[in-house]
């Protein structure tokens, strides 16, 4: 009897760790991290089998593994303007960036034969950033800017030769403000280049369910809004500031 008294008490250890948010918060951070590593492994080899390599149909696998994780985190996703996506050709996807589950709504949405650009860093995470290779991510080194416009001016002649589309994240960083960052340009220019419609997508603000300082996930719902198209046909390198403008206008008012 004695013993159990002893031990009820540490029973309670496990269960208050369990409701506390800030453990919660670690838990799910961790948990995501760890699956994400996990399902690319899982990916690798089934992208090498299917593509044999670096191929833009691996991003059909990613997506597809991807797509569960949301209620393993208890996120739910609500997409609109589903119906804007539905062009033919490429084309370039611009969205506000929060955190890194915003690849859970990006695999919601993602178009087929769409990848995406991103910081070269990327490449360096383990599992995940041997699929991302795979999938035929577009790596660009922020710091070189003439290395990265370079590298995307390339990406615009592939869009069209390959008819890929790209999904840009203007902002060129993460940010939870609930605002928009100034856009950076390369997005537009790509764009311009290719000649092709810029489509914009707003993730809605993570703050009702995510505190990166409060260390706070909760369940929540992300809702996307896809927006109609923004048309580049005839558009030169002048136009490229204010297309960023009308840009970062639609999107602040959605
Ligand atoms: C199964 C399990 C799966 C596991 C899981 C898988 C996950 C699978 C999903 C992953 C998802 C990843 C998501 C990552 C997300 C990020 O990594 S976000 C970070 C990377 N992305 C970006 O940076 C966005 C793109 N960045 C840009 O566009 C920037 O413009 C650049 C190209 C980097 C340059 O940046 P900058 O020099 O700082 O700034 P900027 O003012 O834009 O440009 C300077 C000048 O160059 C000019 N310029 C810019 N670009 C160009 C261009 N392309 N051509 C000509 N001139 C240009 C500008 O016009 C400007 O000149 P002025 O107009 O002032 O005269
Ligand atoms: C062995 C290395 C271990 C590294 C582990 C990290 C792996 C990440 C694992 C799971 C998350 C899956 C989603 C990955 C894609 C998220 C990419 C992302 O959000 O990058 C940040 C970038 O947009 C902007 O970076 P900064 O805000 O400028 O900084």
């Amino acid at each position: 009897m004695d013993a159990l008294w002893m031990v009820s008490p540490l029973l309670l250890v496990p269960l208050l760790l369990w409701t506390s948010s800030t453990f919660t918060f670690y838990f799910k951070k961790f948990f995501y991290v760890a699956w994400m590593m996990f399902l690319a492994l899982l990916a690798i080899p089934m992208s090498v089998v299917k593509s044999g390599g670096r191929d833009i149909e691996n991003m059909r696998i990613i997506r597809f593994l991807v797509r569960h994780v949301k209620y393993l985190l208890g996120l739910q996703i609500e997409v609109s303007g589903q119906e804007h996506l539905q062009l033919q050709g490429p084309y370039v996807i611009i969205s506000n960036h929060q955190s890194s589950l915003d690849v859970l709504g990006m695999m919601e949405i993602l178009p087929d034969r769409c990848t995406t650009i991103a910081k070269k860093e990327l490449i360096y995470a383990g599992t995940v950033g041997l699929i991302c290779w795979l999938g035929g991510i577009v790596f660009i080194n922020r710091k070189k800017t003439s290395d990265a416009k370079n590298v995307m001016c390339d990406a615009a002649k592939t869009m069209l030769e390959d008819q890929i589309r790209l999904w840009v994240f203007p902002e060129g960083t993460r940010n939870q403000q609930g605002d928009l960052l100034p856009f950076k340009k390369g997005a537009f220019h790509l764009a311009v280049q290719a000649q092709v419609p810029i489509i914009p997508v707003v993730f809605s603000s993570y703050n009702s369910f995510y505190h990166r300082k409060e260390k706070q996930f909760n369940s929540g719902t992300i809702r996307l809004k896809i927006l109609p198209k923004i048309e580049t046909k005839g558009m030169s390198s002048d136009d490229v500031s204010s297309l960023a403008d009308k840009s970062y206008q639609v999107g602040t008012s959605s």
